[in-house]
């Protein structure tokens, strides 16, 4: 017989409820954003999260010592200002309960341990169709994806990985401190800022760090003289172009680290902010890794050719024992695992459209943080986003489901 997708999934589903406004997909600082922008435009949402609480990725796949490397003011989300007693790069844990505040302020309550598995775009009623790991079908005329760049750990394949026998091997998203790896060998693999904290972690906690570092890479002092090299690189941008701002972020980071391709960092040929803006890749800002790099006490190792019983050998022909392994190899968006029969995204998971305008996907599909520029993003998006739903929520309004109770959801169907 010819297996028929929608049938089956139908079957299995238990309830259908018709969503009174935007769906959200993501209870991150993305979603977060988007619902209270809506709000205070008139419009209700209602927010699908996977995980037991708000803000899973801060709370639950973040290192303890983990605090915002831009300051506050280039993270904070629209309509709610930090708090002015946070300190200019607040913790992770200050974060989370400004996300906290956040929330209840503008009194979103999410639907929690809602696994979206499934949404797509029905064109015979108008609705996207969202089906939920509980069995449970949420229709809306919009469909805003704030699932997050960040949404799974990305571990590369490595011959040997099975057959390492040492300690333990984690994704940087499972690491919490250095605590557990006191006075181990460690391998961290990559060299983006986790790899780099992780490794300034371990040695505070008497750990030997070897960090790979396969490619080229451009490390830049948190601050400058006292200010934040990102926001002195945002200042000169309104006035200089970017290739001089990158110029001079490089003359600053020269002063302060010498050259770094004798420590094995050899930089790209592009500069850190036309990298950032062309390929995505941020610039390290380092917090105290590069003096532990040049004393020696985080190693620097080339690209691993492969993981052996007892640790790993190397491109350049090195092999060393380890007690662990670390993979801080980043992460990707689980976008193309659940969203059907749409092509506004790539095979990674990301807009095809890029930043500024890749927020609009079409036929009432919309997508929040995946602009590569962090929490700066995440606010233009939401904005944006909130401005172009609340004109047709409007005329919406006034059409036939004017007289739809007030609540954010109707349960339409039970089995
Ligand atoms: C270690 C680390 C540090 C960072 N530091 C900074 C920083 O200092 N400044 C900055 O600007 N950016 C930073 N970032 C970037 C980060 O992407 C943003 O801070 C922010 O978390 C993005 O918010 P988001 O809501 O888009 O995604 P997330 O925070 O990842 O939230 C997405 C939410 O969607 C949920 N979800 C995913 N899939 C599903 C599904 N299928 N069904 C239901 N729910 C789902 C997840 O559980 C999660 O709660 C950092 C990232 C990392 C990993
Ligand atoms: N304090 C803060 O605010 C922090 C912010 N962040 C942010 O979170 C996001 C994710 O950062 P992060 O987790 O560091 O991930 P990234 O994607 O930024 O970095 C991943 C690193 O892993 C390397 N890598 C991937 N595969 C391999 C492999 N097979 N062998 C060797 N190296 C490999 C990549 O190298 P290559 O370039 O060669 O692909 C890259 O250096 C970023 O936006 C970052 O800025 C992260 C930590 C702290
Ligand atoms: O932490 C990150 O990676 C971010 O995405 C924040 C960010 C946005 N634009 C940047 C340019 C340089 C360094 C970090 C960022």
């Amino acid at each position: 017989m010819e297996s028929h997708p929608h049938n089956q999934s139908n079957q299995q589903t238990k309830q259908i409820i018709l969503v009174h406004g935007p769906i959200i997909i993501g209870a991150g600082p993305s979603g977060l954003a988007t619902s209270a922008c809506l709000s205070s435009r008139g419009v209700p949402s209602l927010i699908l999260e996977r995980s037991d609480s708000i803000a899973f990725l801060w709370k639950s796949k973040t290192y303890d010592r983990l605090k915002l490397h831009l300051p506050k003011h280039f993270c904070r989300l629209p309509l709610l200002d930090f708090p002015e007693n946070f300190p200019k790069y607040p913790s992770k844990n200050e974060f989370l309960s400004y996300l906290e505040s956040y929330a209840s302020h503008f009194h979103i309550v999410p639907r929690f341990n809602e696994n979206v598995r499934n949404a797509a775009f029905d064109s015979s009623s108008g609705f996207w169709r969202v089906k939920t790991l509980n069995k449970t079908e949420y229709l809306s005329k919009w469909l805003i994806v704030a699932t997050g760049e960040n949404a799974d750990a990305y571990v590369p394949e490595i011959p040997g990985i099975v057959k390492f026998s040492g300690g333990k091997i984690v994704h940087a998203s499972e690491y919490k401190s250095g605590e557990e790896f006191r006075q181990q060998k460690v391998l961290v693999v990559g060299c983006g800022n986790s790899g780099m904290e992780i490794s300034l972690d371990l040695v505070r906690h008497n750990a030997s760090p070897h960090l790979v570092v396969r490619n080229t890479v451009h490390v830049l002092p948190r601050e400058m003289l006292g200010l934040s090299t990102f926001g002195v690189g945002m200042t000169l941008l309104k006035c200089l172009p970017l290739r001089l701002v990158d110029k001079f972020l490089l003359f600053m980071a020269n002063i302060s680290f010498g050259n770094t391709d004798r420590l094995g960092l050899r930089r790209p040929k592009t500069g850190p902010l036309e990298l950032k803006n062309v390929t995505g890749k941020s610039p390290v800002l380092d917090v105290g890794a590069m003096s532990l790099i040049r004393a020696g006490k985080i190693q620097i190792m080339e690209g691993v050719k492969e993981i052996t019983k007892s640790g790993a050998k190397f491109m350049d022909g090195q092999e060393k024992d380890f007690d662990s392994i670390i993979f801080a190899t980043g992460y990707k968006s689980n976008v193309p695992t659940w969203l059907q029969g749409s092509d506004f995204f790539t095979k990674d998971g990301m807009p095809k459209t890029p930043f500024p305008n890749g927020w609009r996907g079409g036929k009432g599909l919309y997508t929040v943080g995946f602009t590569r520029r962090g929490l700066l993003g995440t606010a233009s998006d939401a904005v944006k986003i909130a401005g172009e739903i609340a004109d047709q929520w409007r005329d919406e309004i006034k059409g036939p489901t004017k007289n739809m109770c007030s609540s954010s959801f109707v349960l339409i169907s039970k089995s």
